[in-house]
């Protein structure tokens, strides 16, 4: 498997560029059954470049989540080291669920965030206004999210996202519950805020064609232990649609090398 082992030949290399998320050699167990420490992930050096959007794809149970906690902060690598880009705000995650509090409103929700930020209050309700447009919710600031759409609840959670004001936006499988043209829309509204926003962004999903659709770069990992198996540059242009023959075309690929490491991992 030396081939499958190989960095992509136009990775950032570590150590040289500027990073918004780096991570060396990075290594996370947890207490196992026995005496043995169970060992999630395994030298990981990652490295992603300030602007850059770097899909995670893996094998269920490969350490994908732990890898994005760890880089959020919420816990701490056994060995190894992880820098976030000097001066940026703590990684903001996202994730399947909005967790929006229900008895606020969409505009509440994202204020909120505004005020945890200490934004000034005068600033925040035109603030929260400017957010909901960027994700295509203009009209929506009044409403509370059981009477949104699961789209338009998502879309909320990526305004109140970015009213953290983070540079880096971390996603675990945000889009995975939402139903296929829904989650078309929202494509959009991530890749649109990516570029205006200029965010770096680090997205785990199940979904090839997603990761084809809107990474940069696509980052696939091993499992027990999870470990970099391969990278791919995407060059499809933007703007990208995920039936695009080009995206298909990569997707395909990665995916012979996705089911391989399934295999591997159910062998184990
Ligand atoms: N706090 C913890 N304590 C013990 N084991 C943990 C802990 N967190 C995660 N694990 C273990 O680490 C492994 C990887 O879990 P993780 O959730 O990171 O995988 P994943 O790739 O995100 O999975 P999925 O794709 O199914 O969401 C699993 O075996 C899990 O049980």
């Amino acid at each position: 498997m030396a081939t499958a082992l190989a960095p992509s030949p136009s990775a950032p290399q570590l150590g040289h560029a500027p990073y918004a998320v780096r991570l060396e050699h990075v290594s996370k167990s947890f207490p196992g059954d026995g005496r043995e420490r169970h060992q999630v992930l395994d030298d990981i050096s990652l490295h992603v470049a300030p602007g850059e959007f770097v899909c995670l794809l893996g094998a269920s149970g490969c350490g994908k989540s732990t890898l994005l906690n760890l880089v959020a902060g919420l816990d701490r690598p056994t060995s190894g080291s992880l820098e976030i880009e000097a001066g940026a705000h703590r990684p903001t995650l996202m994730f399947q669920e909005h967790a929006l509090f229900p008895w606020l409103t969409a505009g509440k929700n994202v204020e909120l965030a505004l005020k945890m930020r200490g934004v000034p209050r005068a600033e925040r309700r035109p603030e929260a206004l400017r957010l909901l447009e960027l994700v295509r919710l203009g009209g929506a600031h009044g409403k509370r999210p059981h009477e949104m759409s699961g789209g338009m609840r998502q879309r909320v959670a990526m305004a109140r996202a970015l009213a953290q004001d983070s540079r880096v936006l971390l996603m675990d499988e945000p889009f995975a519950a939402l139903d296929a043209i829904t989650r078309d829309v929202l494509h959009e509204v991530l890749a649109d805020v990516w570029e205006q926003q200029k965010l770096s962004v680090l997205f785990v999903t199940h979904n090839v064609r997603e990761a084809v659709r809107l990474g940069q770069r696509v980052v696939l990992l091993s499992s027990r232990p999870g470990r970099v198996a391969r990278t791919w540059e995407v060059e499809v242009p933007h703007p990208r649609r995920i039936e695009d023959a080009a995206v298909a075309e990569l997707a395909l690929e990665i995916t012979g090398h996705l089911r391989e490491e399934i295999r591997r991992h159910a062998r184990h």
